[in-house]
């Protein structure tokens, strides 16, 4: 008899399932991720620190999971829901299963339960706080009432919580594309890394790219980064809402002022828009998925993009020395800008994949012409 589980949601809603995951009870912001594979990237992924992900795909499992393709040193999602898991995983890379890896990491999960129909209500209501519960004694009411009680991300400063807490070289090369062997390429740029929350394929592309990777907790102060003279900085992705990280924001002006290249992604991106004094806002169900179109502004393209937030920065208030360079063609949000007066780009949603399709890879080659041009 498989261990029953239950989810509800603020607004009510109660979906009975059974256990896939570790027993005991999660609560966080329900979103749905619409990618097909990427399963365990999506759980290492720092900047889901407080989320239960859906995944809308609905055979989740099917290859295991592998040391290589954890994103981080953690499995980050609150919790996870699933339709089905099948019950054997096949892959030549493959380690362990995923529920047993979910146990293994504590991670409460629940499958079996209609996530068409809990996609539907995210959409039309929004992301929503909820509940997960799995045991043998769960009830509807106390997870309704602890679902009620999380607040939600707003306000929320996590990128300092997922941080790391000293800093560290990278070490990694980079894998070819068959995951069969790293590559050392040669270090050409010093680039200091903020840690919100990162996801290592980034510091394996910059790596790439010949960065000389020092990875540096979230509230580093800039007069420190700046005396390790740097070619440039990279501002990481990470969870919560960018608002609320007063210290990333301070710490951006300040390297904006002393026109060092810099390039941020995702919660990086929004950081830089806050410290040039843009506003963000929260987005209805955010984008989160592998497929997402967004519009190259300067030759027209269109890339198909990876893509994990729920907040964006406003375009209406950006400043003039700001150019957008690209936009989402399914709502129109911003995805991308560059200053005019300044070596700083950045870019809202995931060039690094993991997962996800490498069309627009080619931003970390023009971070490292950006540090070329400045030297
Ligand atoms: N992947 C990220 O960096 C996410 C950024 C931010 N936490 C958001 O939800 O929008």
């Amino acid at each position: 008899m498989p261990t029953p589980a239950l989810l509800a949601l603020e607004d009510g809603s109660v979906f009975h399932g059974h256990a896939v995951g570790a027993t005991g009870e999660t609560v966080g912001e329900v979103v749905f991720n619409t990618a097909m594979t990427g399963y365990q990237e999506i759980l290492t992924d720092p900047s889901y620190s407080r989320q239960i992900v859906t995944l809308t795909y609905p055979h989740i499992g099917n290859t295991g999971v592998n040391a290589e393709d954890a994103e981080s040193t953690a499995v980050h999602a609150a919790g996870l829901i699933v339709r089905d898991v099948p019950r054997r995983a096949s892959n030549w890379r493959s380690t362990e299963s995923l529920p047993d890896y979910l146990k293994r990491h504590g991670i409460v999960a629940i499958a079996g339960i209609d996530t068409r129909r809990l996609t539907r209500i995210l959409r039309d209501k929004g992301a929503l706080s909820g509940c997960i519960l799995a045991g043998d004694h769960v009830d509807a009411e106390t997870a309704l009432a602890k679902a009620r009680a999380f607040p939600g991300l707003n306000g929320m400063d996590l990128a300092k919580v997922v941080s790391v807490t000293a800093p560290y070289q990278w070490q990694e090369g980079v894998y070819d594309l068959d995951k069969t062997a790293f590559n050392q390429p040669a270090k050409r740029f010093k680039v200091v890394a903020y840690d919100f929350g990162t996801k290592h394929n980034i510091f394996r592309l910059l790596a790439e790219q010949g960065c000389d990777i020092t990875v540096v907790p979230a509230q580093t102060p800039a007069a420190d980064v700046l005396a390790m003279k740097p070619d440039g900085v990279f501002l990481s992705n990470g969870p919560g809402d960018p608002a609320a990280c007063d210290y990333a924001i301070e710490a951006t002006k300040a390297l904006l002022e002393a026109k060092i290249p810099l390039f941020g992604i995702c919660l990086g991106h929004q950081i830089m828009g806050l410290a040039l004094g843009a506003k963000t806002l929260k987005m209805k169900f955010g984008h989160h998925g592998a497929n997402h179109p967004v519009k190259d502004h300067d030759d027209g393209r269109v890339l198909i993009t990876s893509q994990n937030h729920g907040f964006a920065v406003d375009p209406a208030t950006l400043p003039a020395n700001v150019r957008v360079t690209h936009s989402s063609l399914f709502d129109g949000s911003l995805q991308g800008f560059a200053l005019t007066d300044r070596p700083a780009f950045c870019f809202q949603g995931h060039p690094e994949a993991s997962p996800g399709p490498h069309d627009i890879g080619y931003l970390f080659e023009r971070f490292s012409k950006l540090m070329q041009e400045a030297r």
